[in-house]
């Protein structure tokens, strides 16, 4: 693994397209498929996933909770997955939502060092305790070349309630994204003043080798982009598309065109399997959906 985890998805993505599909084993997909739900079934859909897509699309993206619940033989069945994956070229974007005070984070943040039995190159992570208590997984994430994606404006019904409550007088997700732009502002420290959205506002967070390691997560299904992401410096990362009624003109209309934005599906590319070119398939219907 080389580089920074912004440089690799910048190559990624050029090389295969934006689309970053979703690892999601639900009960009802692994019933559509014939396949029972335990071990035996979630490793038999991970592995028919995995084969599919990891030489085709830049980013996969397991949701860890799928494993999780099959307990120590639900992380095994992830642990050969994702050391397959990246070896076909795909980038591993852990769902893991994980946010704690910053000694326990330090530990999360091992997922991010090469030697972890379950090492990813990016993780999506809370700030549910305050930002700055995601710092340890920052400077883990810069010593290994490895990336975050930080919930900021979440795809779920509902989730205003609290992204909109104001911290003085920007939201609570404005509050994130402007951390997130810190993280990607060169010179920056933590304690330092957040950096002003003038001064880096052409920090666009574009495609290239400047694209920053730490993006936010921004659901496609807002009805108006009500938060800043002028300057962030990184990438935005979509879920909500298909199953929660996201669609690639959304997109559009949020995120406009030339910001590195990573669209991401489960449900609706994973309801096509079992069969490999099925799957496949409907990856690139996104994707040319995605990039028209
Ligand atoms: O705001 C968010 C953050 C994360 N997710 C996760 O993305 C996938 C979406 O699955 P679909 O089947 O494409 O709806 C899922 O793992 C969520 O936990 C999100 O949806 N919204």
């Amino acid at each position: 693994m080389s580089g920074t985890f912004g440089e690799r998805l910048a190559d990624a993505v050029a090389a295969r397209g934006p689309l970053c599909v979703g690892i999601d084993p639900h009960v009802p997909l692994l019933e559509r498929w014939g396949l029972p739900d335990s071990p035996d079934g979630l490793a038999r859909f991970t592995d028919a996933v995995v084969d599919a897509l990891a030489g085709h699309v830049a980013v996969l993206k397991p949701q860890l909770a799928f494993y999780e619940r099959h307990g120590s033989r639900g992380l095994a069945v992830l642990e050969d997955a994702v050391v397959r994956a990246r070896a076909a070229g795909a980038l591993v974007l852990l769902d893991a939502k994980r946010g704690d005070i910053g000694s326990t984070m330090d530990a999360y943040a091992d997922y991010l060092r090469p030697e972890h039995p379950l090492a990813v190159d990016a993780l999506t992570v809370s700030p549910f305790l305050g930002p700055g208590s995601l710092q340890p997984a920052v400077d883990t994430a810069r010593l290994h070349g490895g990336g975050l994606f930080v919930l900021a404006r979440t795809s779920n019904p509902g989730a205003g309630t609290l992204q909109h409550a104001l911290v003085g007088e920007r939201t609570a997700a404005q509050v994130v994204i402007d951390t997130v732009r810190g993280w990607n502002t060169p010179g920056w420290v933590v304690g330092d003043p957040l950096p002003d959205i003038a001064a880096v506002r052409d920090m666009a967070g574009r495609w290239g080798p400047s694209t920053g390691s730490f993006g936010v997560v921004v659901g496609a299904t807002l009805p108006d982009l009500d938060v800043d992401l002028d300057g962030l410096g990184g990438p935005v990362l979509a879920p909500g598309l298909g199953a929660q009624g996201g669609s690639a003109a959304d997109l559009r209309r949020l995120f406009g065109t030339g910001r590195a934005v990573v669209p991401t599906v489960s449900r609706d590319v994973l309801q096509a399997g079992p069969d490999a070119g099925a799957l496949r398939a409907a990856a690139d219907r996104w994707t040319a959906e995605l990039t028209a």
